[in-house]
């Protein structure tokens, strides 16, 4: 039988002058290296050595510094926000924060833990890294082991370093920077908007001292487009419109016109106007400037207090029938203001007003929306109502059924059927009430038997005042032939 040929195994000795002699290549070697390299080069070398024979990875990492030189990194608070929405649930630690202003507290992920997300099937892995002072500028060293070049309080003051790191396959780059990336500050941004308290500035006139032109307070309004009575049918669609208006940056761009939106809402006081204004500034989470014309003297204060109003806002200016009565648009006719003063040699114009809605805007003033309200549609300049001026026009009516409903639902909490509506309904068809009417009624009680048969007294009452009035109507009163039809007409045109 032949014997198979093994190879031999080393003895235990041969490996142990094996290890000896490689030992002290090693020593030798890196005696030699500090000899001719002095400490300060040492470093320099590793790293070009490193370079030229670092094994090639396959993965690409992205880091966002949190600062970018002396500002803040957008990039940076935009993946630390984002990542706040992909906390793993088993997670070991995490950052909690809280400013004295919130009221709410953030839950954040912690340095050294990892997140894995996905992206159109990619996986991505996140990490969070704090580096310390000491560690930059101490525990480097050299690759050789030689215990950190500076220690930190030789080698001066580092601050600390905060970033973030993406990891992925290279491969993916492209996809993942053009595509990934802007999904992340979308994210981001829808974020920032849930967080943003809307504000109501005061635009007062230009030059009442130190500050003294604006103020701004935080807008508490609770109006929203669920509390508000309101035509279902215009609700939507002036939440499409509001929706529309917003996608449409590229589009005004286009067409070559501010990317702005003028309402004009119309209708008999207490219909809902200005709490319609507050429900669409906590819909779109835009400031509010309230503009008061009678405190404007002249267009060029008006364009310092336009240029004091930012992006994303509304610029409110209520009741425009009768602040201010403006003179047509060849400024023959003198500016009269509600407290008596005039200014005849035309300082400021209603064709001052509107080149600065078309004019000013259209260079410096992005995803604006006007709004003017009046109780008298009719006593308006034509040139104010002329297609272009005001986009949309809303008629805030008398109070409907399906307006009652949500009042209801609002004060009473009633969401479905009360014994006592199919009377209400049938006095609000018949009678002339204003939503804030009858909210007043709503509120006179906890106790909703008594409330509903105090507005059912009150609905009374007013038809029996709306009768009287009708004579009135059949004596020739036109105001009034006016008003009946408000009742019936709420549109958007
Ligand atoms: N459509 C509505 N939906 C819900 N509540 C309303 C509505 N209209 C009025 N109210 C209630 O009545 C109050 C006054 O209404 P609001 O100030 O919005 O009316 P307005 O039309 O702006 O009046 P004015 O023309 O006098 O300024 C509101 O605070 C709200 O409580």
């Amino acid at each position: 039988m032949a014997s198979r040929n093994f190879p031999e195994m080393p003895t235990p000795s041969s490996l142990l002058s094996a290890y000896a002699s490689m030992s002290t290549s090693i020593m030798l070697f890196r005696t030699m290296f500090d000899q001719f390299f002095p400490r300060h080069l040492r470093r320099y070398v590793v790293d070009a050595v490193r370079f030229y024979w670092k094994p090639k990875s396959s993965k690409l990492t992205l880091v966002f510094d949190e600062k970018d030189g002396m500002s803040s990194n957008h990039m940076f608070d935009a993946a630390e926000a984002y990542l706040c929405t992909r906390i793993n649930p088993d997670s070991d630690r995490l950052r909690i924060t809280k400013n004295v202003k919130e009221n709410h507290i953030n839950i954040k992920f912690a340095e050294s833990e990892e997140i894995v997300d996905s992206f159109e099937g990619i996986s991505l892995t996140w990490k969070y890294v704090r580096q310390h002072a000491q560690q930059r500028s101490g525990g480097g060293g050299d690759d050789f082991g030689h215990g950190g070049g500076k220690s930190s309080s030789g080698g001066g003051f580092t601050p600390e370093r905060k970033y973030i790191e993406l990891k992925f396959d290279k491969k993916h780059k492209e996809i993942i920077i053009s595509a990934y990336l802007p999904s992340v500050i979308k994210k981001f941004q829808e974020l920032e908007n849930q967080k943003k308290v809307v504000k109501l500035h005061n635009l007062q006139s230009y030059g009442g001292g130190p500050g003294g032109y604006k103020e701004s307070v935080n807008l508490d309004h609770p109006s929203t487009f669920e509390t508000l009575a309101m035509d279902p049918v215009m609700k939507k669609a002036i939440i499409d419109d509001l929706d529309l208006f917003l996608t449409r940056k590229d589009f005004y761009k286009k067409v070559g016109k501010a990317w702005k939106r003028g309402y004009l809402l119309y209708g008999p006081p207490g219909t809902g106007k200005s709490s319609l204004i507050a429900a669409i500034a906590n819909y779109l989470k835009f400031d509010i400037y309230d503009l008061q014309l009678m405190n404007v003297g002249s267009d060029s204060s008006l364009k310092k207090l336009m240029l004091r109003t930012s992006n994303r806002s509304i610029l409110v200016i209520e009741d425009i029938d009768c602040s201010i009565q403006l003179p047509d648009r060849k400024g023959t006719a003198p500016v009269k203001f509600s407290d008596g003063r005039s200014v005849r040699d035309s300082q400021f114009s209603l064709s001052g007003l509107l080149n600065f809605i078309d004019g000013l805007w259209s260079c410096c003033g992005d995803e604006r929306i006007i709004i003017f309200t009046t109780n008298h549609k009719e006593r308006l300049d034509p040139a104010l109502l002329r297609p272009g001026r005001m986009d949309v026009h809303i008629h805030m009516s008398y109070l409907t059924i399906d307006g009652f409903k949500t009042l209801a639902a609002n004060y009473l909490n009633i969401y479905d059927h009360h014994r006592r509506f199919r009377e209400i309904k049938e006095l609000i068809n018949c009678t002339k009430v204003t939503p804030a009417e009858v909210a007043e009624e709503l509120m006179k009680s906890d106790n909703v038997e008594i409330v509903l048969e105090g507005l059912v007294k009150f609905l009374k009452r007013k038809r029996l005042r709306d009768d009287a009035t009708k004579e009135g109507i059949d004596n020739g009163d036109d105001e009034v032939h006016e008003d009946k039809r408000a009742k019936t007409v709420s549109l958007i045109q």
